[in-house]
């Protein structure tokens, strides 16, 4: 079995309940408010940026060329996506650029980001890659599940047809072809610190979905 294989196998059951949370089943059924959905967005577009940057930091660690595009172009897309974001969903759900700026990052954004950028300064390169693959691999598994079972007319489903595409999974493939290199390179030390680096993330990602139904933010006064 590929080293990538086994992180996926070993967070399987937490893979499970990410499908089930109630976010990811209103998005498939379309039944999503448009609250929920309007603040998930507004998260993840400061999440986009943060994550830019950790991969851009990650690539700047590669230990050869490929390493250094591989990265370099998915923090670009990361950009891209983020733009896109603020030109497409955040117009029509009627987020202005002020209000955007004004809103600041929910407890589980600020954790899921700080986590990823400590971890890209930190860590060393396999261990900041495996801390950024559940943000690859989850949203495609999850993207792929959603679209499957998407209702018709769903109202996000230019949203779930992103995180469904081809291109999309193809940049999973690349990045789990890389886990599997520096595995394979690696001492069992290092091993062991890129599975717990995977399920740090992947529970993050959990995290960030079950926030967004709960309208997580600070509490009264920390606001
Ligand atoms: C919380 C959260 N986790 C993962 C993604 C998905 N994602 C964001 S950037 C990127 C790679 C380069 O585009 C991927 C797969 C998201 N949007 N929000």
């Amino acid at each position: 079995m590929s080293f990538s294989q086994s992180l996926w196998n070993a967070n399987q059951a937490l893979f499970q309940s990410t499908l089930e949370l109630p976010f990811n089943q209103e998005l498939a059924s379309g039944t999503l408010s448009r609250e929920r959905f309007r603040h998930y967005m507004i998260q993840d577009a400061h999440y986009l940026v943060a994550y830019g940057r950790a991969l851009a930091v990650t690539a700047a660690k590669s230990d050869n060329a490929e390493g250094v595009v591989q990265f370099a172009n998915a923090a670009n897309e990361a950009v891209v996506v983020e733009r896109a974001l603020h030109g497409g969903f955040m117009r029509d759900f009627g987020v202005t650029p002020e209000q955007f700026a004004a809103t600041p990052l929910t407890p589980a954004c600020h954790h899921y980001t700080s986590y990823l950028l400590a971890t890209a300064w930190s860590a060393t390169y396999p261990v900041a890659v495996a801390a950024l693959l559940p943000c690859f691999w989850i949203y495609a598994e999850v993207g792929r599940d959603i679209h499957a079972r998407s209702a018709k007319d769903n109202p996000y489903q230019a949203w779930v047809d992103t995180y469904a595409s081809e291109e999309f999974h193809a940049a999973v493939r690349g990045v789990c072809a890389t886990v599997d290199r520096l595995a394979e390179e690696a001492t069992e030390a290092t091993r062991a610190a890129m599975h717990a680096a995977y399920k740090d993330a992947a529970r993050l990602e959990w995290m960030f979905w079950d926030s967004a139904y709960r309208l997580g933010d600070w509490q009264g006064s920390l606001r």
